[in-house]
């Protein structure tokens, strides 16, 4: 697939950016080149993989030149630099808009401009009904390369996106800090035990850009089926993994948060396709000419439901503790801890 090929991985010293270089540096890909703005963290991955097939640029989305020097000659782009803190872009909004926004729009020019033959842009399900900075930028961040795929031929440039869910036992996300708690002997802060939210692994989410390389039209979003848990119920599935037993400890909900996660909103789920493990989520095809939008209505929205944490399969304790152990980070943490 991407043999003799040279792939560009914008944000690529975060956690994404280390798994595809896992699953593509032994293939027969040409070069993989990472772009980011952290010169230390690039040195440390330059260190770690000593690959001469990995390349680095140092430079920011938000400056166009700065990317268009780094795809020259570039097939493929996964667009994965972001700001996706939540409290974050909450207190620099303007900041979010700079990265997720005009940086987005950059990546595309400079793309079409180079001749790139693919760019898939990595979108998170927080832009789906969105309700904080973070997921409001990634929502229009998602407008942005669904308008540019329509002024450009896919034969030239195909540029499509995926969305998905929380990526399991991220830095700073909650399954590390419960595991922290843990080892401190302290209760696990729990801020809404009924909270659900989608559970996908790092491998999942690269399987999920590798699909919509695959199968993605252009302006399409795809979306991978994901399983859910509650937040009590991960809690439980931890405490019993660890061998720890101590009641929990409500907090209560943080800012900017919701008590679940859409996927597929409903608008989008009248028109995805199925392909069972996945959904299509095609472009909006309106043209300039507004007459579709506010003449020919949709009886079809009523009756329809979204695709969300709360309604998708639920994982059941031992589910969560199978997909939880199928983490290195967790496996090691749990076998240490327990001998
Ligand atoms: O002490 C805590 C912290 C979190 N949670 C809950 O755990 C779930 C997951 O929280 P977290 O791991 O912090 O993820 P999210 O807040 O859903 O989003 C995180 O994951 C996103 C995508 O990976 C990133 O973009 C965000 O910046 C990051 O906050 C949520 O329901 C939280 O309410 C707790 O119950 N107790």
């Amino acid at each position: 697939m991407f043999s003799c090929k040279t792939l560009l991985i914008t944000g690529g010293t975060g956690s994404f950016g280390n798994a595809v270089m896992e699953r593509f540096l032994d293939t027969d890909i040409k070069e993989i080149r990472i772009f980011s703005r952290d010169e230390k963290k690039q040195d440390d991955m330059r260190k770690v993989y000593k690959n001469d097939k990995l390349k680095f640029y140092i430079g920011d989305v938000r400056d166009l030149q700065s990317v268009k020097n780094a795809m020259h000659d570039v097939d493929y782009v996964f667009h994965a630099a972001a700001l996706k803190q939540v409290p974050s872009c909450e207190f620099f909004p303007l900041e979010a808009v700079k990265t997720n926004v005009v940086g987005t729009e950059n990546v595309l020019t400079a793309a079409i401009d180079e001749g790139v033959k693919k760019v898939i842009c990595l979108s998170t399900d927080k832009a789906a009904y969105p309700i904080n900075a973070m997921g409001i930028s990634k929502a229009m961040m998602e407008k942005v390369f669904v308008a540019k795929s329509r002024t450009v031929s896919p034969d030239k440039t195909l540029i499509c996106g995926t969305r998905y869910g929380n990526v399991m036992a991220s830095r700073g996300s909650v399954i590390p800090l419960f595991i922290d708690q843990i080892k401190n002997g302290e209760q696990l802060t729990v801020t809404d035990p009924n909270m659900t939210r989608f559970l996908m692994s790092l491998e999942e989410a690269v399987e999920l850009v590798v699909f919509a390389f695959q199968n993605a039209e252009a302006g399409d979003i795809m979306v991978q089926k994901s399983p859910a848990s509650t937040i009590r119920d991960l809690a439980q599935a931890l405490q019993e993994l660890f061998n720890y037993d101590k009641e929990i400890k409500v907090i209560g909900t943080r800012h900017g948060e919701k008590l679940y996660e859409t996927l597929l909103t409903k608008e989008e789920y009248i028109k995805a396709d199925d392909l069972e493990g996945f959904y299509r989520v095609p472009a909006d095809n309106r043209d300039l000419n507004y007459d579709k939008f506010f003449n020919d209505g949709s009886e079809e929205l009523t009756e329809q439901n979204e695709y969300n944490s709360h309604n998708t399969h639920r994982l059941s304790i031992d589910e969560i503790k199978e997909k939880l152990m199928e983490l290195d980070y967790v496996r090691s943490e749990v076998e240490s801890w327990n001998n």
